[in-house]
Parts: structure tokens; C-alpha cells; sequence
């Protein structure tokens, strides 16, 4: 192979502009970041980004699963910039592998040559090497482009049971490849192929094997438990040559794991290329796999015995597909929380929302005026626990930040709060959000919004909200007759005036009552929402109430 004599380019860390224009008094935080922010104001023009590069020499998988695209998606997901050197085509699908065909150890090289004198890499992943030719080429190009660390995922057999290397690769993989590898990641059959045979099937002979193996030169071995049967536990094993490290994580049970070793040295990788010791990387891949395992588990793509998994749950969210993620008839008895109302009847706000969930509320709204915002997120967090336990949905008033530090199911904004339009940018598509709307202009710029239910009022005069408007069953009635969303009735709502309220004719996006005292500064919680929602159910027709 002809040398190419390209040297990779480092280029020298930039130091800071120290001499700052504002001097002495300073503490050496502030100091810091003003040298910091300065040197990068004078610097800007050529600054350059970074951005941590993966190259992934592996087979395409047309099915989208493992392979190459497997690799794509799985950097992408990681935040890394994944080129390829592709090794063969597969045709393939969720049933099994219907054909392969090798790219020339020549096309390999010329794909290498490409991204490595141009974009260059900091880690080297690789899949599927049909041939030991091909393993050749690439140890060949990785000693004239050095990278930082080689991960060796040795594809053999695809999840389906069919062959995609050859034992006629084993002694290059073995002599040539291994020594050059920081991981090397075999399943259960390949640790086996690899030692000719051995019995690897417990984590006892997982251990051996892992020790055997690491004596072809890789400096860590990672042996996967994916294929151990028999337990709902699931152990990875690292061994860095001196000591075994156990990776154990919880078995999802699903069909969709194909592609998974490869998804898995992907991770690696990625963490590698963005400056994670093996250990951490390892750690952090191996989390990334679960949870997207769990959040593919139910997919059905293909009609094979292994499906795809989806590696970016974070930006499509596949999981809850066709779930509605809010019914307007969870409107039907809303309850807001008030701290200081449960504190003067000496109950947290995790047991009054527990004692107005049992009591059959429909929505649980945490209203909190007076807590810090780490006492807010706690009780948020405890009460969020009891409500997804009860199926019923939780929103917080006003703190957008609280709702996405506990994973709340939306918000519940005022008219002084942030525009609808930002809050459903920063919640996404799936969570609720609320708005109070007094006039039928406001409730017409929320739907806009894209807000997904109004609460409208004050209805009736309140402790709660002094010097809030009050717009009366009348006001209520011309928000509700031009809303295009539904409507939650809010305000001075007692049990003795519910049926006002709620009287017909009742406005067709009336969907139901928001109360804080009457719910909460009671003496038993339980009994004062089961009240409300017998009231409700008189007031209502039959068919309707039973739907919640
Ligand atoms: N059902 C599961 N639940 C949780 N983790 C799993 C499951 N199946 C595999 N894993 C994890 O996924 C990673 C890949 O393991 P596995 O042994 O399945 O690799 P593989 O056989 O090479 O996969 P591939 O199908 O891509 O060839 C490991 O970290 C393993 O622990
Ligand atoms: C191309 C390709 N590489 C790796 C695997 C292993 O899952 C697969 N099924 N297909
Ligand atoms: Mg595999």
C-alpha cells in the first residue's frame, strides 16, 4: 500500500488573553471568565469548534438497524460526527440477512484515505469485516493515520443467526486487529469463536474468557451478556487485564434488539471521542442502550423476530405515538395545591395531593408561591411519584424549569408568564400546557399557541387570588362559547355553587371545575374532593362523568 506521508494535525490548545481591561478587586472566578470571554471576543474570527469525530468501518444494514446506520444515528444521538468507511452491503431486514456483498479491500482503503486525510478521527469503530483482506487495509491506514483509540466490535453472526464473517477472519482479527484495539466488545458466540470453541455461557466462563482474550493485545475486553438466558438481570463484563468490572442492567423484555452490539461499540466510541475514560464510556454506552431499549420496546417495525431499535428517543419520542397526551375530560376536577392552606392543616403537599388523588381528583395542578425552587422541585418530584402511580396527570403553575427538572406532564401558565408559543418550544409537542384566559381574545391567542386547555375565571370572588378580576358565570360563558380549547371553570369555587357553574345549558367546552379551598382547606381532603365529585356527577349527564 502506498504511503500517503499526510500527518494528522493537532492543532495547538489557544491560550487565554490574561491581561484583562478590568484588573485587581476581582475575584479569580470572575477574573477567570472575563480573561476567558475576552480572549474569545478578540479570537472570534478564528475560533475553531471542535467537534468530536467517530469513524465507523462497518457493513450497511438496509434494514436501518445495525451496521452502519446503527452507528449514524447512535453518534448523532451521542453528539458526535460519525463518517463512515462502509465494508459491505447487506440486504436485510427484521426477518434475517437475504444477501452481502463485499466491498474490495481497495474500495475500503479509498474510503479510509478519504476521511482520515480530510476529516481525520478520534476513534475508530468497527462492525462487520467481511474479509481478512479487509482487515489488512484498514490496520494498514490505521498505522499511517494514528487514532486515538480503536474500538473492535467482532461481528460474526447477525442477531437472526446469520453468518456475516467467516471463521477466515479470525487470524486476522485476532494477530492484527486486536493488538491495535482499547475495546474489544465480542457477544457471547463471538468470545466463543474467538477462543475456538470454548463454552462461553455463564459469567464464569465470561471472566475466563474475557482473561483469554485480552492476551490478543486489546487493552480492554468487554464481554456482552445480551445472549445469557435465565435471568432478569443483564451483565456486561470489562476486563482491563488486571480486574473484572460488571456492568449490570435491568432486561427489557422486547423483540426489538437487533442491532444492539453494534449501538453499543458505537457508544463506546462516542464517549471515547468525546474524552470519557473506557471505564466511564463503557458505563455511559451501556445506559444509552437500556434506555433505548426501553423506549423502542414497543415498536413494530418489520415483521421479523428482531426488530429495529429507535436511537433517537430524544428527538421523535416513537414511544407515545398515538397516545393522546391530554384528554380534555381530565378536566373534570381539577385540584390546585397551596402549600400554606396544607401547612396550617399540617399536611405536606405530597399527602394532600396523595388524600385529593384518592378522593378522586382528575387533574393535580402544584400551585407553590412560597417554597425555594429546590423545596418546589422536591415536592414536585414526590408528588409526581403518587400521581403517575394513580394514571392522573400533574402540571406545575408557572415554573417551566421545575416542570422539566421532574419530567411534570406540562405546565399551567398566567397571561404574565412566558408567551404559550416559547413554553411549547422548550416542552415539545407532548406535554400539557394551561393558560388563564378572562376574555375570549385570550383564549383564541392561546389556541393559537398552542396551548392545549384554558382555565378561566375568577368565577366567584377568593382568598386565594386577591385583587384578581372576577368575570362572573357570565364572563365564564363567553370564553367557553369562543374557545376553541376546552375550558376548566376557576375561581371561588365551593361546593355549594359547583352546580351554578356547571347548570345547563352548559357550554360545550365547559369540561369542568378548578378549586383550591374547597379541596384543600378542609379538614379531610378525601371526603371534601369525594363531595365535589358526586356534585359533579349530579350536575352532570351520566355518560359524561363516567368517562374519567
Ligand atoms: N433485552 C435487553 N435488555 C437490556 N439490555 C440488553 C438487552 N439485550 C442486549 N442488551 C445489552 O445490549 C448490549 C449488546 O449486547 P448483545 O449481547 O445483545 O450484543 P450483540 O449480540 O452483539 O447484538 P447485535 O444484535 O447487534 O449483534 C449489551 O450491553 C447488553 O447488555
Ligand atoms: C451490517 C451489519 N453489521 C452488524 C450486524 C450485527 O448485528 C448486522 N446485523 N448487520
Ligand atoms: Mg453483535
Amino acid at each position: 500500500m502506498a504511503m500517503l506521508g499526510l500527518q494528522r494535525l493537532r492543532p495547538a490548545c489557544n491560550p487565554l488573553c490574561h491581561v484583562s481591561s478590568q484588573t485587581s478587586a476581582q475575584t479569580r472566578p470572575q477574573f477567570v471568565r472575563m480573561a476567558i470571554s475576552e480572549s474569545a471576543a478578540t479570537e472570534e474570527k478564528h475560533m475553531a469548534v471542535k467537534v468530536p469525530r467517530v469513524l465507523s468501518v462497518a457493513g450497511s444494514d438496509s434494514g436501518g438497524g445495525a451496521g452502519i446506520q446503527a452507528d449514524i444515528k447512535t453518534c448523532a444521538a451521542l453528539g458526535v460526527f460519525c463518517t463512515t468507511a462502509i465494508t459491505a452491503l447487506t440486504a436485510q431486514n427484521t426477518i434475517g440477512v437475504q444477501g452481502i456483498y463485499p466491498v474490495s479491500a481497495d474500495f475500503l482503503e479509498r474510503q479510509l484515505r478519504s476521511v482520515l486525510s480530510d476529516i481525520g478521527a478520534d476513534v475508530v469503530k468497527t462492525g462487520m469485516l467481511p474479509s481478512a483482506d479487509c482487515i489488512d487495509t484498514l490496520c494498514s491506514v490505521l498505522d499511517l493515520f494514528p487514532v486515538r483509540a480503536v474500538v473492535v466490535d467482532p461481528v460474526m453472526v447477525a442477531t437472526s443467526g446469520d453468518e456475516l464473517a467467516g471463521a477466515g477472519i479470525l487470524d486476522a482479527l485476532r494477530k492484527k486487529l486486536l493488538p491495535k484495539a482499547e475495546v474489544v466488545t465480542p457477544n457471547l458466540p463471538e468470545a466463543s469463536m474467538l477462543l475456538d470453541g470454548a463454552s462461553v455461557g455463564t459469567l464464569e466462563e465470561m471472566r475466563k474468557a474475557a482473561a483469554e482474550i485480552h492476551k490478543m493485545g486489546p487493552r480492554y475486553v468487554l464481554i456482552k451478556g445480551g445472549h445469557l438466558s435465565g435471568s432478569d438481570d443483564i451483565v456486561d463484563i470489562l476486563y482491563d487485564g488486571s480486574e473484572c468490572h460488571e456492568y449490570h442492567g435491568l432486561r427489557v423484555e422486547t423483540r426489538n434488539t437487533h442491532g444492539t452490539g453494534c449501538s453499543l461499540a458505537s457508544a463506546i466510541a462516542a464517549e471515547l471521542a468525546k474524552g470519557s475514560h473506557v471505564r466511564q464510556a463503557v458505563q455511559a454506552a451501556k445506559t444509552y442502550v437500556e434506555k433505548t431499549l426501553q423506549k423502542s420496546a414497543k415498536l413494530t417495525i418489520g415483521s421479523g423476530a428482531q426488530g429495529p431499535l429507535n436511537h433517537v428517543h430524544q428527538l421523535n419520542h416513537w414511544e407515545s405515538l398515538g397516545e393522546p397526551h391530554f384528554r380534555p375530560n381530565h378536566l373534570l376536577l381539577y385540584a390546585v395545591t397551596d402549600s400554606s392552606m396544607n401547612k396550617q392543616w399540617g399536611r405536606s403537599t405530597s399527602e394532600a395531593v396523595q388524600a385529593v388523588i384518592e378522593g378522586g381528583a382528575t387533574i393535580v395542578q402544584i400551585r407553590e408561591k412560597e417554597a425555594d425552587s429546590g423545596e418546589f422541585l422536591e415536592e414536585a418530584e414526590a408528588s409526581l411519584k403518587i400521581a403517575r402511580k394513580y394514571g392522573v396527570p400533574l402540571v406545575i403553575n408557572d415554573r417551566i424549569d421545575i416542570a422539566l427538572a421532574c419530567d411534570a406532564d406540562g405546565v399551567h401558565l398566567g397571561q404574565s408568564d412566558l408567551p404559550i408559543s416559547r413554553a411549547r418550544a422548550i416542552l415539545g409537542p407532548k406535554k400539557i400546557i394551561g393558560v388563564s384566559c378572562k376574555t375570549p381574545e385570550q383564549a383564541m391567542r392561546a389556541w393559537e399557541e398552542g396551548a392545549d386547555y384554558i382555565g378561566s375565571g375568577g368565577v366567584y370572588p377568593t382568598n386565594t387570588k386577591q385583587n384578581n378580576k372576577t368575570i362572573g358565570v357570565e364572563g365564564l360563558r363567553k370564553v367557553c362559547e369562543a374557545s376553541p380549547l376546552p375550558v376548566v371553570a376557576i375561581g371561588g369555587i365551593k361546593d355549594h355553587n359547583v352546580k351554578e357553574v356547571m347548570a345547563s345549558p352548559r357550554p360545550e367546552q365547559l369540561q369542568g371545575v378548578a378549586v383550591v379551598s374547597g379541596l384543600f382547606n378542609q379538614p379531610d381532603v378525601v371526603v371534601a374532593t369525594q363531595k365535589f365529585r358526586a356534585i359533579l356527577a349530579d350536575a352532570l349527564d351520566d355518560s359524561y362523568s363516567r368517562v374519567v
